[in-house]
């Protein structure tokens, strides 16, 4: 089984870090914000993060800010709750929290907070389990959970509970992989996983693994690497990962790799993006692949980062 091209796939995240005219810059130009935050997490799986000039990389960060508190995906766009959960992040990657005002963000958040414990993504008011995963994620990173209604929030995300033990975006929804990521990860950090009936939905997790040994999102779609994420992860937070086998994953991922020019591909063959090179590291990394350090499945951040955040001053 071939390895895990480490070298390769610094070079190309820090060669995506510097473009910004080519084909994938221009695509994702307006998600910028979430590309900073594959790159450095998957630079800092891979024991990489000091190569990056980190004063550099918080001023783009900071200009990205709106009045309101909320982040753009990038400089002059409005701001989003999935832009803002991915600044914090990098932010804590960083460990450069003091360089924002903590209560104008948390206060950007609480504000998306609908009456039905929901949250909207930004302004426009679309609702989706994702924003009341980030909405937690993030505040939890900021230690103020306090100022929303969590009860609330965590009654809503029950609500989207379906039949088949999986979550969908709202009420009624289709279980997927992504959705059900957000909502198991969002109970984890409230501490309300014991309303998951996690042998029912780790059955359904577990149905996703097909022959070739990579994760689908749905019954009958295409195994991606992506999922090697959102499937993975919510196995790992209902302590049902050894339901699939972990050797076809692995080799799965690692023949997604372009181990010419560095990056991961969605499935194997295909052309390789910021985006699955991050999911596929931190796939590996909840895999316990060795060189890549350990990832908390429900902050998506590594472990020592997330320590930090909770465990010190
Ligand atoms: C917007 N987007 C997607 O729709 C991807 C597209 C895709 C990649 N592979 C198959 N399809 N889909 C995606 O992220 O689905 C996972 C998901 C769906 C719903 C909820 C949570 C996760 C991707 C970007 C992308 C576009 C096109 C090609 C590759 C990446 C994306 O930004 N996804 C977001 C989804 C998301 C958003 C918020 C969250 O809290 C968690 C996940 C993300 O991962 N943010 O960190
Ligand atoms: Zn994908």
């Amino acid at each position: 089984m071939g390895e895990l091209a480490t070298e390769k796939h610094v070079r190309y995240i820090l060669s995506v870090e510097k473009r910004k005219d080519n084909f994938e810059s221009v695509v994702m130009e307006h998600l910028r914000m979430s590309g900073a935050y594959w790159g450095l997490t998957a630079l800092d799986l891979l024991g990489k993060l000091d190569t990056v000039d980190v004063d550099e990389a918080i001023s783009w960060l900071l200009s990205c800010q709106h009045e309101s508190g909320g982040f753009g995906g990038n400089v002059g766009h409005d701001p989003h709750i999935l832009y803002t959960l991915s600044a914090v992040q990098v932010l804590a990657l960083f460990d450069k929290m003091d360089v924002i005002d903590v209560d104008k963000v948390t206060n950007y958040i609480v504000n998306l907070q609908n009456e039905d414990g929901s949250f909207s993504g930004d302004m426009w008011g679309e609702v989706d389990t994702r924003f009341s995963y980030i909405a937690i994620c993030c505040l939890s990173i900021l230690h103020r959970l306090d100022k929303i209604n969590v009860e609330k929030a965590v009654k809503y995300i029950i609500s989207c509970k379906n039949m088949d033990g999986g979550f969908g975006c709202t009420p009624g929804g289709e279980s997927h992989a992504g959705q059900i990521f957000c909502c198991v990860g969002a109970l984890a950090i409230t501490g309300s996983l014991d309303l998951v009936d996690k042998d029912l939905l780790g059955w359904w997790l577990c149905e996703r693994q097909v022959k070739s040994g990579g994760l689908n999102g749905r019954p009958e779609k295409l195994p991606d690497v992506c999922y090697s994420w959102w499937v993975l992860s919510s196995l790992t937070m209902i302590d049902r990962v050894h339901w699939i086998s972990k050797e076809k994953l692995i080799k799965f991922i690692i023949d997604c790799q372009d181990t010419e020019n560095g990056g991961i591909s969605d499935r194997p063959d295909d052309a390789v993006d910021i985006f699955h090179t991050f999911f596929g590291v931190a796939g590996l990394s909840l895999l316990e692949y060795p060189g890549v350090k350990p990832i908390d499945p429900a902050y998506a951040l590594p472990v020592d980062v997330v320590n930090r955040i909770f465990f010190t001053k």
